[in-house]
């Protein structure tokens, strides 16, 4: 290694016990020829484990941040900190091979296979081919792709939302503590995104990344993001909380942007977990005298198959359909709509029944164990 300074470790190893934060001190982009700045005077903080999400209109600088951070775009003025030191003059190179980056589509290389894809930055870095060979094959198994099956192949010969799992594979290759995602699920189709965002949560929650997210997608932001930074042209209009955007914004920018939906969307910040639900019975016993308790028919394994009796309704007549604890009323609401159910059974990691969420429950307020605590 040179003595140059610019030569040195910018991010700290992981597990090295610092904080790893993205601050961006009055970060100005102006482009050359360009009239105003693409980005202007931006203060930003992101901690250590963080996800923020940066959205807002088309061309109001997102990409432009994103990309200052890695340097891929130099700032016109401004500092950039990463875990307290200032990156803003150092090799460009060796900051970004210490930064995950994820693009649309994965960018994969087409000519190299998906192991090598995802070696690239390890193979920069000087590891040894065994040692970059089990990292491909441990982030292969990570992000839900069979190693033995996937390794050799090239990227044409995976779908979109594998090649994106790969470009999230290779982006943690090296560990690195900050990782950059621009618009990582936009050309996805929503299904696959949904099921996406889903595995990077599950991801994030074993990583624990400091990331910055590029999203069009306000659903998304509100799903994924620690925090929402909306953008308008070259501006920072609020910097707050998902729960915070969607119902106290800070101007007449982010409200109009963040629409009318916000009621809907803030059904994907209440985790079932939460919640106070109806109680359910599993025991045929209890048809006779559940004092209005509905009662689910189940397999050997203890799953619920069907309603067996419902206050009030015929249990035969209404499908019965389940929503895991682990997810949200907007899962619940999913799922209950696409069943044509009004009520919705949930059901813990092993399929078995806790509780009921009726229809009825989401207009005349939702119970959660804190409130009531
Ligand atoms: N290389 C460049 N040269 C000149 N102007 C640029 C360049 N790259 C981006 N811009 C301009 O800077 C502004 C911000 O662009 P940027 O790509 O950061 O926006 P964005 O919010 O990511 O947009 P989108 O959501 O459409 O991807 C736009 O007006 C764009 O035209």
């Amino acid at each position: 290694m040179s003595d140059n300074p610019d030569q040195t470790a910018v991010v700290p190893e992981p597990g090295a016990g610092q904080t790893d934060t993205i601050v961006l001190e009055g970060v100005e982009k102006i482009y050359p020829g360009g009239t105003s700045p693409a980005v202007s005077q931006l203060d930003m903080t992101i901690k250590q484990g963080e996800i923020v999400m940066l959205i807002g209109p088309s061309g109001c600088g997102k990409t432009t941040t994103l990309k200052m951070i890695n340097r891929l775009i130099e700032p016109t003025s401004g500092r950039i900190l990463l875990d307290g030191k200032d990156v803003t003059h150092v090799n460009g190179d060796l900051l970004r091979r210490q930064i995950g980056y994820v693009i649309q589509q994965g960018g994969l290389f087409p000519h190299f296979t998906i192991a090598d894809n995802i070696g690239v930055v390890p193979r920069m870095l000087g590891w040894d081919k065994q040692k970059t060979k089990e990292r491909a094959d441990e982030l292969l198994h990570l992000v839900g792709l069979e190693p033995s099956t996937f390794r050799d192949r090239y990227p044409r010969q995976l779908s979109g939302g594998q090649q994106q799992r790969v470009g999230v594979a290779r982006a943690l290759a090296a560990n690195p503590p900050v990782m950059l995602m621009d618009e990582p699920f936009g050309a996805i189709d929503p299904i696959t995104r949904d099921r996406l965002q889903d595995e990077f949560l599950e991801i994030q929650r074993t990583v624990g990344k400091t990331i910055a997210f590029v999203t069009h997608d306000l659903q998304e932001a509100v799903k994924l993001g620690d925090k929402i930074a909306v953008f308008a042209t070259g501006k920072l209009e609020q910097y707050a909380d998902p729960e915070t955007v969607l119902t106290r914004p800070a101007n007449d920018f982010v409200s109009d942007f963040v629409g009318g939906g916000a009621a809907v969307r803030r059904l994907s910040l209440l985790e079932l977990a939460r919640l106070e639900l109806h109680p359910i019975e599993t025991d045929e016993k209890a048809v006779g005298n559940s004092n209005g308790t509905p009662v689910v028919e189940i397999d050997a394994s203890g799953k619920p198959v069907s309603w067996r009796h419902l206050p009030g309704a015929d249990a035969s007549g209404v499908a019965l359909v389940t929503v895991p604890i682990s997810g949200t009323v907007y899962d619940a609401v999913d799922v209950m709509l696409d069943g044509a159910a009004s009520l919705v059974a949930v059901v813990d990691d092993d399929g078995r029944a806790q509780g009921v969420l009726h229809w009825n429950d989401l207009v005349s307020g939702l119970r959660t164990r804190e409130r009531d605590a």
